[in-house]
């Protein structure tokens, strides 16, 4: 950064110049102030003194002449006496020695009056007595006397013509005044002038016609010398005066001599002085200015480089260095301000790291991602030349994850996990937020620090990280010594610490929430959401590969009864065996899914690698059906489940999710619909069943209006034959699609809950049609009605029967209700109170399809049911499977001991009536003896059977 200043840029220059200035300006103006007055006293003392000087100088000038003058009247007197003749004063005039001295000479009388004069008209002043008395006395005489203007006054000087002898008369001359006032040595530009000390009478000005002013005069007269200031035609004049004291002399007035001079002369040398003075304080300034702007530039240029620096500081520009050599204290200055700017990029390059890190943080899924970024960002904010980061397994004190990167270097993991002492590890736990440093000949050093000190001598600062108070990983910074660790170091990597902590908390919570979101919590299997994402990866990849793939949809049957039966417990136990059966089934890169309750998806991919794909996918289905025919024991009891399978392959089936997992879905209650336990392949036609299912559901609804629904009776008969009653089981007589089944549209009903409204119907017709049975003398007859799991658990079940039986009139007596196990099973306590309740309506309770579900054979003894329903399946194999007949005789057994009523359903050959004759069974149900018929038929049915019986009565109910 180099930038010279600019004077005019800079304010503060500015002002220092100014003030340097003023700092010259004022004491060279004050100097130059009272130089200039000093100079002034000095040069009017000097000039009054010069005057004063110039005054006396002329006054023994104008004595020495006055003496000279007195002496050469003397000896003219002297001439005159010894010529003894009157005209001699004439005669001696014309000498030259006089004549040189004085303008004229007069010889007086002792009296004063004139005798003898050098000239006619010579104007001879008249003498006073006084006068004449000094004379006579011997004094010489010296008398002014005035004339019209200045240069006409004259002096007189008189003394006795002959000495001691005042009789003989006065000589008197006139002073020439060219002589007397002679003033050759006076400077021409002065004035000069003499007066009468006593009447201030001007006697000689130097100036023609020189007239000064009464008050000066009176002031020039008041002492014997002195000085004075005056204005003369408004000039200022300085002036000196001198009294000279003529009487001590001669008799006369003292004279006073004045010189005076104008004050522009006296100030000749101030002038020249007030004319240089300007330009060398114009000098003195330019020089100030000059050397006080190079010592401004030169002090404030590394000034402004700071604050040139600071500003590019101020907008973040924190590179900057500010360079002076002025070994003096800007210097060090711009040290502390280079080092100032060095801490703060540090510290600011810290923080971003630390942002950095907050941000991976927040958005990493996992901790070595943060760790990875500490790692390659951490050496070259922390000034250090090594940093690993050890993960610690708390249940086992071993550091298993160490990353280390040396500076220079890209990180690598050690291999060997290590095993840390258990008191370094106990005194890293109690260092909560904190650091210690350890040297490398520390006792301390612990063999985590020896594995990573591998190039010379260290110093090492660690951090302990905890989570939730355990020691989850270890910050080692390692320095080269002799270096000193930096206090923001250990500060940065105390935060950073905190940080890795958060991070590792966050990360197992992720961790947790990824798998409660992608993870079945039952089972530990991939959840809907695993399987919407791996299955399209799969797909893709099967595309990719010109591959094949299947999805098994699966459900286990009748699972719900084990859920009723046994409990939720027992169920979600048997659901994480038959998960655990499923993935033993498969290969490990196939995916096993539960999509919730009892239904699971597997996808088999890598079909390609097969020679047959179709016989594979079989292969596999065959051996889950097989594996989960092995009886597993759940809730203590041994138990065996059946599951359907339905399969749908990629890409014959579906190209897609969805549609193979719907495809998959349809082939399973295909693979249901034929007889569970079972798998099947999906093909196009189950498409077109399940849209028939939904068409089927919609016409259902409106069966009933358009009495499109009938009941059936299909007689239930006695050891002899004999009907005895008969169960109702309905029929749906479509009008295009003909007889449909109810094992084809009662679980639809049951589905879309259908079914309470065509039970209600049932019982009704049924109730009505018993009426119309004994109304005939036939009977009595008592007829059952199947119950439904979604009609027994109807809130107002038991209402709405009673309702049916008041509306019909009908004897409940001759209505049984068939419910199944599942409907009887459940809220056990609520199942047992709704069958009193229903029981004491008066109606017969059975069990229908008894053996096939989960019935608790302990609480069996608690339901008040009236009669067992041997399942037809058990029936049916009661020629061929021994373990059905052992059903049939347990179950014959129990009703037995219960004192229930049994009767056998699905009864088709003699065999099977006789076999369950031998067993005791009750009753006989099946096409042995008839099938389901409309109510005619059966109407039929019971006038041959009463005829059968002849004279035998009708069977009593
Ligand atoms: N193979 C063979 N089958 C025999 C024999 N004897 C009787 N069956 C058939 O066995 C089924 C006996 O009824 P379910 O077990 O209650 O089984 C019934 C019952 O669960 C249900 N269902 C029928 N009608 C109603 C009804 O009105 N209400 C309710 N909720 N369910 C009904 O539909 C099921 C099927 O009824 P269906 O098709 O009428 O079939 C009847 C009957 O026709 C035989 O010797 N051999």
């Amino acid at each position: 950064m180099d930038r010279r200043l600019s004077l005019s840029g800079s304010k503060v220059a500015r002002r220092i110049l100014f003030s340097f200035v003023l700092a010259a300006l004022i004491p060279i103006g004050i100097l130059g102030v009272l130089s200039f007055q000093q100079v002034k006293q000095q040069l009017q003392e000097q000039t009054a003194k010069a005057l004063q000087r110039g005054c006396k100088d002329y006054a023994y000038g104008l004595v020495s002449r006055l003496l000279f003058a007195e002496s050469s009247l003397r000896l003219a007197a002297l001439k005159i006496h010894k010529s003894n003749k009157n005209d001699k004063p004439v005669a001696l005039a014309g000498e030259q020695w006089l004549q040189g001295q004085f303008t004229g000479l007069a010889v007086l009388q002792a009296d004063g009056q004139p005798a003898t004069l050098s000239q006619d008209n010579a104007a001879i002043p008249v003498l006073t007595a006084e006068e004449l008395a000094q004379i006579v006395a011997g004094k010489t005489l010296l008398k002014p006397v005035n004339g019209q203007r200045l240069e006409d006054s004259r002096l007189w000087m008189a003394i006795n013509l002959v000495e001691n002898s005042p009789k003989a008369g006065i000589l008197m001359a006139e002073l020439k005044p060219e002589l007397l006032w002679n003033s050759e040595t006076i400077d021409p530009n002065n004035l000069l002038w003499v007066m009468a000390a006593d009447s201030v009478q001007m006697l000689f000005a130097l100036e023609q016609d020189f007239d000064p002013s009464p008050e000066l005069r009176a002031q020039v007269a008041q002492a014997n010398s002195g000085r004075f200031s005056w204005q003369k035609d408004e000039e200022a004049y300085l002036g000196a005066y001198w009294k000279l004291p003529v009487a001590t002399l001669f008799f006369g007035p003292d004279l006073i001599i004045v010189q005076s001079q104008p004050e522009s002369l006296a100030f000749r040398a101030i002038r020249q002085f007030s004319a240089i003075y300007p330009p060398v304080i114009l000098l003195a300034v330019l020089i100030v200015v000059y050397l006080s702007s190079r010592l401004i530039v030169k002090y404030l240029t590394p000034l402004e480089r700071l604050i040139l620096g600071t500003h590019r500081v101020a907008e973040g520009d924190l590179e900057c260095r500010v360079t002076i050599d002025s070994d003096d204290e800007f210097e060090e200055l711009a040290d502390s301000f280079n080092e100032m700017t060095r801490r703060l990029r540090s510290q600011f390059n810290i923080l971003a790291t630390m942002a950095e890190i907050d941000r991976n943080i927040l958005s990493a899924l996992n901790a070595e991602d943060i760790i990875d970024t500490a790692l390659n960002r951490l050496p070259s904010i922390l000034f250090c030349d090594l940093i690993s980061i050890a993960v610690i397994n708390p249940d086992i004190g071993i550091a298993n994850d160490i990353r280390v990167r040396r500076r220079g270097q890209n990180s690598e993991i050690l291999s060997e996990p290590v095993i840390l002492n258990q008191q370094d590890v106990a005194d890293l736990r109690d260092l909560q937020n904190g650091a210690i440093e350890i040297g490398n000949d520390d006792e301390q050093m612990s063999e985590y620090l020896h594995v990573l000190g591998v190039s010379g001598a260290w110093r090492y600062l660690v951090v302990p990280v905890h989570v939730n108070g355990t020691l989850a990983s270890i910050i080692c910074l390692g320095y080269q010594a002799p270096k000193q660790i930096p206090p923001e170091s250990r500060n940065a990597a105390i935060s950073f610490g905190d940080r890795i902590a958060v991070a590792l908390s966050n990360a197992a919570w992720e961790e947790k929430l990824y798998q409660h979101a992608h993870y079945d919590s039952l089972t530990g299997l991939p959840n809907r959401l695993v399987l919407h994402d791996r299955l399209g990866q799969e797909l893709a990849r099967a595309r990719r590969d010109d591959a094949q793939l299947a999805v098994f949809f699966m459900d286990l049957d009748r699972f719900k009864n084990v859920n009723d039966s046994l409990g939720h417990s027992a169920g979600d136990e048997l659901l994480r065996q038959v998960a655990g059966i499923f993935l033993n089934c498969v290969r490990a890169t196939d995916l096993v899914v539960r999509l919730g309750g009892d239904e699971f998806v597997i996808v088999i991919g890598e079909l390609h690698t097969q020679h047959n794909p179709a016989a594979f996918v079989s292969a596999v289905a065959e051996k889950i059906l097989t594996a989960l025919k092995q009886p597993v024991t759940v809730a203590g009891l041994p138990m065996t489940v059946t599951t359907s399978v339905g399969i749908a392959l990629f890409p014959d089936d579906a190209d897609n999710v969805q549609d193979l997992l719907k495809n998959a879905d349809a082939a399973m209650y295909h693979a249901k619909s034929e007889g569970r336990a079972n798998f099947r392949f999906y093909s196009p036609e189950l498409n077109a069943a399940a849209l028939e299912n939904i068409k089927l559901e919609q016409e259902l609804r409106g069966a009933i209006g358009r009495n499109e629904l009938l009941v059936f009776y299909q007689p239930k008969v006695d050891w002899d034959g004999h009907i005895v009653g008969a169960e109702a089981l309905i029929r749906w007589r479509h009008t295009e699609l003909g007889m449909i089944s109810p094992a084809k549209f009662i679980p639809l009903a049951e589905q879309t809950s259908l079914i309470v409204e065509i039970s209600d119907w049932v019982l009704e017709q049924t109730c009505l049609w018993v009426n119309a049975c004994h109304a005939q003398g036939l009977g009595p007859l008592r007829i059952s009605v199947n119950l439904s799991a979604v009609d027994f658990k109807h809130p107002e079940l038991v209402e709405k029967i009673a309702a049916v039986l008041n509306r019909t009139g009908v004897d409940p007596k001759f209505i049984e209700l068939e419910l199944t196990e599942s409907v009887a099973i459940g809220d056990i306590k609520a199942c047992i109170e709704r069958m009193h309740h229903l029981k004491e309506l008066g109606l017969t309770l059975s069990m229908d399809d008894f053996g096939t579900g989960f019935s608790s054979l302990s609480y069996l003894k608690e339901l008040p049911l009236d009669v067992l329903k041997i399942d037809q399946s058990f029936v049916r194999q009661l020629e061929t499977d021994g373990s059905s007949a052992a059903i049939v005789r347990a179950i014959l057994a129990l009703a037995d001991g219960l004192g229930m009523e049994t009767i056998a359903e699905g009864v088709e050959t003699a065999v099977q009536l006789e076999l369950l004759k031998q067993h005791h069974c009750g009753l006989f149900q099946g096409y042995l003896f008839s099938r389901p018929v409309p109510k005619d038929e059966f109407l039929s049915l019971l006038q041959a059977d009463a005829l059968k019986r002849g004279t035998a009565q009708p069977a009593a109910s």
